[in-house]
Formats: structure tokens, sequence, C-alpha cells
């Protein structure tokens, strides 16, 4: 992006903020999202729960990875989920993102998509994101160029090869830069950028693709303390917009973030409250102390 590209966007980003606001809309807004009725297309939110999972059984070679999974998130919600190693944590993403098949049990998206119905692309084209723990974006080009090419995944070769950005798309990136702390580092190669902002751009690039709901598997290990915690503001910042399922070790990172944590253990939900409950919980006590 050109240093006049970047001004533009940003005087229009400053245009559009003193802009008076218009008041409601007609459905309310996105404050409203629970009583809007639903539209074709959109998920289906009005039950409160983006995410719903019932009574979920995976079994490799007879080992119970989920044993009787059950938990729900609502629209909106950071949630945080813990648990020791070998919880199922990494398999209950596998599931919702159709990389892993459920033996049985119900997986919906919204209270109308049964995600078991949908392979691995078609889940992602629904908008749920996924963020492995590895940062995972083309090191050779520059921090623009991949938020440029995550805007243009969603289109059709021909189409991505015409691709040129439009003013919307010029300003959702400048603004993207800015909330994934990169905008100083906009012709960087991604291949120079410290661990935190690679992941910080694999966000970004997700978020580009406007998911409803984000599964983030360990986003801060191996940064330092300090892009931990900037992780921490960025995902306060981006709960409200979307949904978020973040599987994390780091407890004082958790303790940042987090209102409900679940804890899993074995393949099901041990406990769930505010990371105070659960931290409290004998139950848990003894499966991270007493093992
Ligand atoms: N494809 C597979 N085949 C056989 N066993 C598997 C497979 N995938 C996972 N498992 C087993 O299922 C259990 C749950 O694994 P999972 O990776 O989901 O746990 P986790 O909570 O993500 O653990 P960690 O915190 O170590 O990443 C583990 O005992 C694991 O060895």
């Amino acid at each position: 992006m050109t240093p006049e590209l970047m001004e533009e966007g940003a005087r229009r980003l400053a245009a559009k903020a003193a802009a008076p606001k218009t008041g409601n809309t007609e459905s309310g807004g996105r404050q409203a999202g629970f009583s809007r009725i639903h539209t074709p297309g959109e998920v289906d939110v009005t039950h409160g729960r983006i995410l719903y999972l019932e009574d979920v059984h995976v079994s490799f070679d007879g080992f119970k990875a989920i044993n009787g999974l059950s938990l729900d998130i609502a629209p909106g919600e950071l949630r945080c989920i813990i648990g020791p190693n070998g919880a199922g944590k990494t398999t209950m993403m596998d599931i919702i993102t159709g990389k892993t098949r459920p033996n049985t049990g119900k997986v919906f998206f919204g209270s109308t998509i049964d995600l078991l119905r949908h392979n691995e692309p078609e889940i992602a084209q629904l908008g749920i994101g996924r963020k492995f723990q590895k940062p995972t974006v083309f090191e050779k080009l520059s921090v623009f160029e991949n938020l440029e090419l995550a805007l243009k995944m969603n289109k059709s070769v021909k189409s991505s090869m015409l691709f040129k950005l439009d003013s919307a798309q010029s300003d959702k990136l400048a603004e993207m830069l800015t909330t994934i702390h990169l905008a100083d580092s906009v012709t960087r190669q991604a291949g120079n950028l410290s661990h935190g902002q690679k992941q910080w751009l694999e966000i970004g690039m997700l978020l580009m693709q406007d998911p409803k709901l984000l599964l983030l598997d360990e986003p801060v290990a191996g940064m330092t303390d300090e892009e931990t915690a900037r992780t921490a503001e960025l995902f306060l910042t981006l709960k409200g917009k979307h949904s978020l399922m973040v599987v994390e070790h780091d407890m004082s990172f958790i303790k940042t973030i987090s209102e409900i944590v679940t804890v899993l253990c074995d393949g099901s939900v041990l406990a769930q409250g505010t990371l105070d409950q659960v931290q409290s919980d004998e139950r848990v006590i003894e499966v991270y102390l007493g093992r």
C-alpha cells in the first residue's frame, strides 16, 4: 500500500468516525441481534447461541477422545477453554470445523445450521474461522499483501486475478492494520515479523473474511509478555463483534480476557464458570495437580 493510499484510507475513517450517528436502524442494529427476524444465509442466533454441541462422542480405535461433550456459546461471547493435555480440546475444534466426524451427537452453528452436514471448506464459508497454534502467513509477502490475499480467498480464480481493492475494502484493510497492531509494518515482509506479529497477522487475515465464530488454539504460546498483553487487548476488542473460542494453557492470559471458562477433561466438560470458580473447584484442582 502506498503512503498516499494509507493517508486516504485514514482520512475516510476519520470522516466516518466524525459523521453523526444515524440512530437505530429499523431492526434495532447490532444490539438487537438476538431478536432480529432470521433471514436465509444468516446464522440464526435468536435462541441466544451461536454454537451448540450436545452429547458428542468420538472414538479413535475404541479410545473415547470425546465422551458426551455438551456446550454452547452465546453470540459475541469470548469463551476460554482449558484442560489438561489430552482432554480433547483440539479434537473438539476438529469436530466444529469438520475435520473430524463425531460418532454421535449434535453440532449446530446457530439454531438451524447442522455442521455435521457440511465439510471443512463449507464450514469455513459459513463463517467459522480457525487459527492453529503455529502461525501460517505467506512469509515472502508483505503484511499488506497477506491481508489483501485474505480478501481474495473467497473469490474464484478468475475474479481473484482481476481483484482490485474498492474503497470500502481499503478502509477495512487500514482499520485491520491498526486493530492487529501492524499499522507501522505495512510493507514489511511477513517472514521478518516477530512470532507474535505473525500471529496477529494471521488473526487479521481470518478477520478480513468476517468470521462469525473464531476458534483460536493456544494463540499466545511462544509470545513475549508484551505481545501476550497486546493479544489480550486485541481479543477484548474483537469480543462482541465476533464470537471467540480460545483454547489456552496460559492462566494469566485467561485471567485477563475471560468471562466464562470451560474446563474439559477426558472428553467432556468437567466444570464451567468464572476463572476463580473453576480454579477453586476440587475436581479441577485434582485433574491439574493430582496427575
Ligand atoms: N487421530 C487420533 N487418533 C488416535 N487418538 C487421537 C487422535 N486425535 C486425538 N487422539 C487422542 O485423543 C485425546 C484427546 O486429544 P486432543 O489432542 O484433542 O487433546 P488436547 O486437549 O487438545 O491436548 P493438548 O492440550 O495436549 O493439545 C488424546 O488422548 C489423543 O492422544
